[in-house]
């Protein structure tokens, strides 16, 4: 039986055999906790017919407790220098598929459809490089990929407002923009001393649920997250104020916000933090005319 990656030693041992040196430009912080991995891999449910995307590997911590209850584990990794230390630490598992891409640029959808084939089950879990969780979240929801959901690890506050609620300081543009895609919980609260190069933010495990229907009808989606966007511009303006600042030029546009605003039943006073995802969707699907 081989050693489980994510401890201490052995994942020292690995980068000592390769000579291998963090890079703090790709967000490499190595879990080196297995106990802390399955928690992990619990939460995305996996069963034997499931598939798995991985975003960044590292050296296979994650990937290997994927591997063993997972059908199938695709994984990207943006570091060249990480690829034959992967097939080392991946070698007892025939079910892993390293792919070398930077994952914003990687077409997913091929790549689900190349290797996942009619696989109806498939959960992205990973740690993620924190320098491009947002990018990396939002790529992976607009594209509308086929999953079921997405489990990962993240910092802590971004974690927060993903999950915030109406009327908190967290809540903004992102939440709003995960909440229309997703259910999105906080699973996990992480400390610091499980990863190699210890982080120097905290970190937390989300749980991301895709919805099968969007929460809300909204007439355009781009313009509904233009308005929720602007809404929060500066959070201490009105949402009136905001949105006449924020939206582009057009006749009488201060009329028209205002005139929208009534129909959608949104008070002119009222903060962006204050509107729930419902109100937003109200407030956009009114706006829309008037702008286009
Ligand atoms: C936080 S580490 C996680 C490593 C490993 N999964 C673990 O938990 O120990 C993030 C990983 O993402 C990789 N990475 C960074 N940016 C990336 C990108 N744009 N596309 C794919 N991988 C990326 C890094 O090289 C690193 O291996």
């Amino acid at each position: 039986m081989h050693k489980d990656i994510a401890t201490p030693v052995r994942t020292k041992e690995i980068l000592d055999k390769y000579g291998f040196s963090f890079k703090k430009s790709l967000g490499q912080n190595f879990l080196i906790d297995t106990n802390i991995l399955n928690r992990i891999v619990d939460h995305a449910e996996l069963t034997d017919h499931s598939g798995a995307i991985e975003i960044g590997p590292g050296i296979g911590a994650l990937t290997e407790q994927l591997a063993k209850r997972a059908e199938k584990v695709v994984a990207f990794e943006i570091d060249q220098r990480l690829l034959p230390i992967l097939e080392d630490t991946l070698s007892p598992y025939p079910n892993v598929k390293v792919i070398h891409s930077d994952v914003l640029k990687a077409d997913v959808q091929a790549v689900m459809k190349e290797e996942f084939g009619k696989q109806e089950d498939v959960m992205v879990v990973a740690n993620l490089p924190y320098y491009v969780t947002t990018p990396i979240l939002m790529k992976l929801l607009e594209e509308r990929l086929p999953i079921r959901g997405i489990v990962c690890m993240l910092q802590k506050e971004v974690g927060d407002r993903i999950s915030a609620k109406p009327g908190t300081k967290e809540y903004g543009s992102l939440s709003i923009a995960v909440q229309y895609y997703t259910k999105a919980e906080t699973v996990m609260i992480v400390p610091k001393t499980v990863f190699m190069p210890q982080p120097n933010v905290d970190s937390a495990v989300i749980r991301l649920t895709l919805h099968e229907e969007p929460p809300v009808k909204v007439t355009d989606e781009k313009f509904f997250f233009q308005v929720t966007r602007s809404s929060f511009a500066q959070r201490r303006k009105t949402i009136l104020n905001n949105l006449t600042s924020q939206l582009p030029d057009g006749k009488q546009k201060k009329e028209s916000i205002q005139a929208a605003l009534q129909q959608a039943g949104v008070e002119e006073s009222r903060r962006g933090e204050t509107l729930t995802i419902d109100e937003f969707a109200q407030l956009s699907n009114a706006l829309y005319p008037y702008f286009h």
